[in-house]
């Protein structure tokens, strides 16, 4: 394992964990399977991955009872012939799925970027941006973005009437994080092993840096890009379709 700055040598994989049902997308097909342009948000995600010229392997985590419904679509779709696609089955919550899918990771990783399918429009650049600054030393590594919206935070009222604001974080040292996330792959491994419990009780991370932040590791920022939003309630499919067929009519040029 990598365990000192610039390390040049080093095998990266990606985790995209696409197991979840999108429950705030609305009813109907899984959402890494609903389609954009035509084609699966997922197959979108993984292109985008395996574009990534560092990416030798792409494990894709999907929902238990799909495993063999998402192997025979990714079969239908063209990916680079050097990249490696595996299928694992995921879990109940986005971090029994990521650990799942690490667990399917053979030895010879070192490096691990972990990537939303629900992020399907991510740019290469911003990929291969996460993934040089872990092979530059950084154990862990986000791409974020400045908030346009102030923040704040709430408590709910006692007696059940309106929430109540208690705090108005600095806007200015707040940042949205997306993913690809990149961790050294001992790391993320350790934070998952330690913290598996923490997946089904309540008190799991919403995202894999703050696993890692929670043993202690410093996680370092990169710039995130607008493009690589999540794909979460239907306005975001609007928006999604939009920046598709912007890029599409500007590859016809
Ligand atoms: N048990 C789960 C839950 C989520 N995910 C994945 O984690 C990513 C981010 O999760 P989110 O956007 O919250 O997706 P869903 O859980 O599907 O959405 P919702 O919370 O609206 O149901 C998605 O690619 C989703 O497929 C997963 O692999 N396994
Ligand atoms: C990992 C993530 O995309 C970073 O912003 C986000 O935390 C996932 O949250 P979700 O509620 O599982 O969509």
């Amino acid at each position: 394992m990598p365990n000192s700055a610039k390390d040049t040598n080093l095998s990266t994989a990606a985790v995209i964990p696409a197991a979840g049902r999108g429950v705030r997308l609305g009813p109907g097909t899984p959402k890494a399977l609903r389609t954009l342009g035509g084609t699966p948000m997922l197959v979108h995600a993984v292109r985008a991955l395996a574009r990534a010229r560092e990416v030798a392997l792409v494990v894709v985590v999907a929902p238990a009872d799909g495993v063999a419904e998402v192997r025979t679509l990714l079969g239908t779709h063209g990916f680079p012939e050097s990249k490696e696609i595996k299928v694992v089955a995921g879990g109940g919550t986005r971090q029994e799925s990521v650990r799942l899918g690490l667990a399917a990771l053979p030895d010879d990783i070192d490096v691990v970027l972990v990537h939303d399918a629900a992020r399907p429009l991510v740019p290469v650049e911003t990929v291969d941006a996460v993934a040089a600054a872990v092979r530059d030393g950084a154990p862990a590594v986000v791409p974020a973005l400045p908030l346009a919206d102030t923040v704040k935070q709430v408590e709910p009222d006692a007696a059940g009437g309106p929430e109540r604001v208690v705090d108005t974080p600095e806007r200015a040292r707040l940042r949205a994080v997306q993913t690809p996330q990149g961790f050294r792959r001992d790391v993320l491994t350790e934070a998952h092993e330690k913290l598996a419990d923490q997946a089904t009780d309540g008190h799991g991370a919403t995202d894999d840096a703050g696993m890692v932040e929670r043993i202690g590791v410093q996680v370092v920022v990169v710039r995130g890009h607008e493009e690589a939003f999540k794909v979460t309630r239907p306005i975001d499919l609007v928006l999604a379709e939009a920046v598709l067929a912007r890029r599409r009519a500007a590859d016809a040029f």
